[in-house]
């Protein structure tokens, strides 16, 4: 008999062929909550999961006994409760690798956009209140040549360290877990504490991933230490920053705008007042979104739950001890 899959995000036909080739697929192109009780009679029988942007619980897990791997269309996995999967012995798999440049890539958008002001200035132009030359006042900053401060040099954050030392001639200070001597040679990236990379940078751009060591790492104290002319980045976790502590520091001028593409909550709330800051160049998670990366990602996951489920190591596990368990 077939093993029993839930997909609970759009994949596209040849994915969802090559999945029905192997499994019985119940299939939710736009599943709106864990509560849909359709959703919770697969979650049922279901053996393995596909998709993403859904807070998986142990109150979940208890409704899905026969559960053994599950694949995330994501990178980060700040959404699953990774040590109890381990202790239900339930593997979950992430997509990493694949989005790295992508991501970079509207990392580096949210640098160029905040420094150039070029949200707020496309708006003036759009609204026609273009009549004459713009003067001092809506000047932008350079970006090129400017010291770049990465908070969290994996795989993203090197890439967009890249994009910065290689493309932009920005020196390069980083604080990370561990040292990465190998960039440090690249780049010529130099290592330091968090607080003397927040008092240097020009650009502080945060690419760590959540965590019980990262939730809050930025807040009010560490955006009193940045430059008055800074920009803020955030294209990690929404609560890997303090977000109130961002608006009050964004109001108070303590630093000179933000770029984010991660917010506390998301989607953002109508009342927030980030939207509406000339400041701020806020967008809707949107990282990694491109055709082709999303298919790659929504690919990986489907070869990460093939392998899985038959018996096979996948591309990319997240906790390895339950794929011992599994492939016993
Ligand atoms: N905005 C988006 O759409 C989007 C897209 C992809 C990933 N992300 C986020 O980016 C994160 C990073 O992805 P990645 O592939 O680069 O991961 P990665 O694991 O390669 O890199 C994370 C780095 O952070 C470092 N780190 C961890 N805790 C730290 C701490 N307390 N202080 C300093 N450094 C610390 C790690 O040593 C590692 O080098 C993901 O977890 C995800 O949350 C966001
Ligand atoms: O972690 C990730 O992969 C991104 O945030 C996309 O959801």
């Amino acid at each position: 008999m077939k093993k029993r899959i839930v997909a609970f995000r759009r994949l596209n036909d040849d994915q969802l062929d090559q999945l029905r080739g192997d499994f019985h697929v119940d299939y939710f192109d736009n599943l709106e909550s864990a509560d849909d009780p359709a959703f919770l009679a697969a979650l049922a029988k279901a053996h393995g999961l596909v998709g993403a942007s859904l807070k998986i619980t142990p109150a979940l897990l208890d409704k899905a006994p026969h559960l053994e791997a599950i694949a995330s269309i994501s990178v980060g996995y700040d959404n699953y409760p990774v040590e109890e999967l381990t202790r239900r012995g339930i593997l979950l798999c992430n997509t990493p690798d694949v989005l790295t440049e992508t991501t970079a890539d509207t990392g580096f958008l949210l640098i160029m956009a905040t420094a150039r002001r070029a949200v707020e200035l496309a708006d003036f132009v759009k609204r026609g209140d273009w009549q004459s030359s713009i003067g001092e006042a809506q000047f932008g900053s350079d970006v090129h040549g400017k010291t770049l401060g990465m908070v969290g040099l994996g795989r993203i954050g090197a890439a967009i360290a890249r994009r910065g030392a290689l493309g932009f001639g920005m020196p390069i200070l980083y604080s990370n877990a561990s040292p990465k001597p190998a960039l440090e040679k690249e780049l010529g990236a130099r290592r330091c504490e968090l607080d003397e990379l927040l008092e240097a940078a020009d650009f502080v751009c945060v690419t760590v991933p959540l965590s019980a060591q990262t939730e809050r790492l930025i807040g009010a104290r560490e955006f009193a230490l940045m430059r008055q002319s800074a920009i803020f980045i955030n294209i990690s976790r929404g609560k890997v920053v303090d977000e109130a502590a961002l608006i009050a520091a964004l109001e108070q001028g303590e630093f000179r705008a933000a770029g984010l593409d991660v917010f506390e909550q998301e989607p953002l709330p109508k009342d927030s007042p980030l939207p509406q800051m000339a400041k701020v160049v806020a967008l809707p998670h949107i990282g990694s979104a491109t055709v082709e990366t999303r298919t790659a990602m929504a690919q990986r996951a489907v070869d990460n739950i093939t392998l899985a489920l038959g018996g096979q190591r996948p591309i990319s596990p997240v906790n390895t001890d339950a794929w011992a368990t599994l492939s016993d």
